[in-house]
């Protein structure tokens, strides 16, 4: 499908129930789609939303209204209104996420935390480990720490893991969130690229990048989160 994403009125607050049910609203009337092969940004300053909508449209955060329309294999699904177990295969198949931090797994190796994602999918455990040190090595993780879990690794060298974990499957859409924010020149350099590789095979990529110069070079577009601020909507 050439648009895999299309979000509209899609609203958000979070009330907090310790502090006497007070309502904080944060985004209304989020509207925009994503087309393949094309990667937009989510901009706007601190505390705009930007993490919100992106949980939203992982279904980490329920949505208070509006739809996140996505095509799962052939079908038009609301992620917004699917259920916790149809949420679970969408991430299996069509929508992928990279955070910022890794949830680490004791004792499972940095190899098999990156080639998961592809086992599950049905690839057999020896190609979703080839395939896993192929990233690896390209996001210059030291082969020694390969075989080892990842609890221990830099914050620089598990982002690395989580990058490769989110990059392993051909999900055709990826969600980005600060992917590069711990990392050197020479590995932001890489996921620029594996980036621009994504959208040569056609994903449609959202994400959020604090750093300017990745933003510059990996963004066809801003979408200003500012635009969807619930008061204005309200007022
Ligand atoms: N789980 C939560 N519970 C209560 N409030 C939340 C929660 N998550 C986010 N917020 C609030 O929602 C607003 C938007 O937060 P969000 O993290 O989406 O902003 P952001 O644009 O991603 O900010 P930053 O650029 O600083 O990461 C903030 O005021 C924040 O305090």
């Amino acid at each position: 499908m050439a648009t895999p994403l299309v979000v509209s009125q899609l609203a958000k607050s979070f009330t907090m129930h310790l502090r006497d049910g007070i309502r904080l609203p944060v985004v209304a009337g989020v509207s925009f789609s994503i087309r393949a092969g094309e990667c937009a940004v989510l901009g706007g300053p601190s505390g705009a939303g930007k993490s919100s909508i992106l949980k939203m449209l992982y279904g980490n955060y329920s949505a208070d209204d509006g739809q996140i329309i996505v095509d799962h294999a052939g079908q038009l699904v609301d992620l917004a209104k699917a259920s916790p177990r149809a949420i679970l295969q969408i991430r299996r198949d069509t929508i992928g996420y990279v955070s910022q931090f890794l949830r680490t797994v004791p004792r499972v190796s940095a190899l098999d935390v990156v080639a998961e994602p592809l086992v599950a999918r049905g690839e057999t455990r020896t190609g979703a480990q080839d395939r896993a040190r192929e990233l690896l090595g390209r996001l210059n993780l030291p082969e020694k720490l390969w075989a080892l879990p990842p609890a221990t690794f830099s914050g620089g060298e598990q982002q690395r893991v989580n990058i490769a974990r989110g990059f392993i499957t051909p999900h055709p859409v990826l969600l980005l969130d600060e992917p590069t924010a711990s990392l050197d020149a020479r590995n932001r350099e890489v996921v620029i690229e594996l980036i621009a590789g994504k959208k040569a095979a056609g994903v449609a990529l959202l994400g959020i990048f604090h750093d300017a110069d990745v933003r510059e070079a990996v963004a066809d577009r801003i979408i200003d989160v500012t635009e969807f601020a619930a008061g204005k909507i309200a007022a």
